[in-house]
């Protein structure tokens, strides 16, 4: 490590591969934020070459698509994954490239264990997930909610009677960032700065029959998502998923409210998270499909959107911030109203990067209060 001066504050420098990484620290040598190139999470490579009829902008655009690497997006094992590319193990898929999707098969295998979070959920009380500020409640129907946190659970009393629960959830967030957080941020959380990459407390919720939450996107500085299926039931849409090719037109949405965007997309393109309820429990756009499949036989193709057929334990893993530290709009996603009763329990990491301080936020009240 090298240190590098400067007036109010001063720099770390550490190298990675061919990348610079630079940490900016306030006086008090506390980290404030991480500066990674232009913006916050992006890196350059220490060489390119230009060529001179390029104007400035178009240099600038190049070099800075050609050189990005998102600390905010997959590790580089998955990054690399095409479309229908599936991990040696044969455990994670790529669903789509923009946003980054990924299917994880077994994430929890055991039936004992998914059972074990659903009595654990129950046990630490479950809430009507829902907002405040109105009656009727257009965010979310019929779910319900709970928070625990492993580390907690595990200090205190209450990890004797929920002791089947909590290596359970240790397991699932160890996991959970080991396979899908960027080594880079997992170094950094390794050298102390936790701030960067924070594992919330884990999330469980029931939807019963009529359940849904509609199209949102995570945000909140919410990088990551991993999804579990605990009873396999899905219904998860993914209005803006693509899934053809990685190489392709990235197609920037510039559009920042949701809703347009949901309906723009919506039938149009996306991808649909099926369980044991069947494709046909939910109805998106036409229904014409045509049951072509994409290599690994994991996605049934239709005309307008594609499903992807999911097991009890098997999750789902999505980026929600690009390499700039912006809001991936194409994250966006929802749960369909389900035909049945649905359980999933949800790891979502955080960084203050890109929020600013976030002791002043508060979870799922948060969540519910601003998303009415
Ligand atoms: O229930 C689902 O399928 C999606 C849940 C979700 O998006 C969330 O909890 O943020
Ligand atoms: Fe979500």
């Amino acid at each position: 490590m090298k240190a590098l001066s400067s007036c109010s504050a001063f720099f770390l420098a550490f190298s990675r591969r061919d990348h610079t990484i630079l940490i900016s620290k306030n006086k008090n040598n506390r980290c404030s934020r991480l500066i990674i190139s232009r913006h916050y999470m992006t890196a350059s490579a220490t060489t390119t070459t230009i060529q001179a009829e390029d104007s400035e902008d178009e240099r600038r655009t190049r070099w800075h698509n050609e050189f990005t690497v998102n600390f905010l997006g997959p590790p580089h094992a998955l990054a690399s994954l095409s479309v229908g590319d599936t991990t040696i193990d044969g455990q994670i898929t790529r669903l789509s490239s923009s946003p980054d999707l990924f299917l994880i098969r077994n994430h929890i295998s055991s039936q004992m264990d998914r059972d074990s979070i659903k009595t654990g959920a129950i046990d630490n009380g479950m809430k009507l997930a829902g907002t405040t500020k109105s009656d009727e409640n257009t965010v979310r129907k019929n779910s319900y909610l709970t928070w625990m946190n492993p580390y907690e659970l595990l200090l205190s009393e209450e990890c004797n009677q929920k002791k089947g629960v909590t290596p359970i959830l240790l397991a699932l967030l160890r996991s959970a960032r080991s396979t899908f957080v960027h080594s880079t941020m997992n170094d950094l959380f390794d050298r102390g700065e936790y701030n960067y990459c924070m594992a919330e407390d884990v999330q469980v919720a029931k939807y019963d029959i009529g359940g849904m939450y509609n199209t949102h996107h995570d945000g909140y500085g919410r990088f990551l998502t991993v999804l579990t299926y605990l009873n396999g039931v899905g219904g998860t849409y993914f209005p803006f998923a693509n899934n053809t090719s990685t190489n392709g037109a990235t197609n920037t949405i510039t559009c920042q409210r949701e809703a347009e965007l949901a309906a723009e997309g919506a039938g149009n393109s996306g991808l649909l998270v099926v369980g044991i309820e069947g494709i046909e429990a939910y109805n998106i756009g036409d229904d014409d499909y045509s049951n072509q499949t994409l290599p690994n036989n994991n996605t049934n193709i239709t005309s307008d959107y594609s499903t992807v057929q999911i097991q009890p334990g098997d999750a789902v893993a999505f980026y929600n911030y690009n390499a700039d530290g912006e809001k991936e709009w194409k994250s966006l996603h929802e749960s369909r109203s389900v035909p049945r009763e649905k359980w999933i329990v949800t790891n979502w990491f955080r960084s203050e990067s890109l929020t600013g301080s976030l002791s002043s936020l508060y979870k799922a009240s948060l969540l519910d209060e601003d998303e009415t």
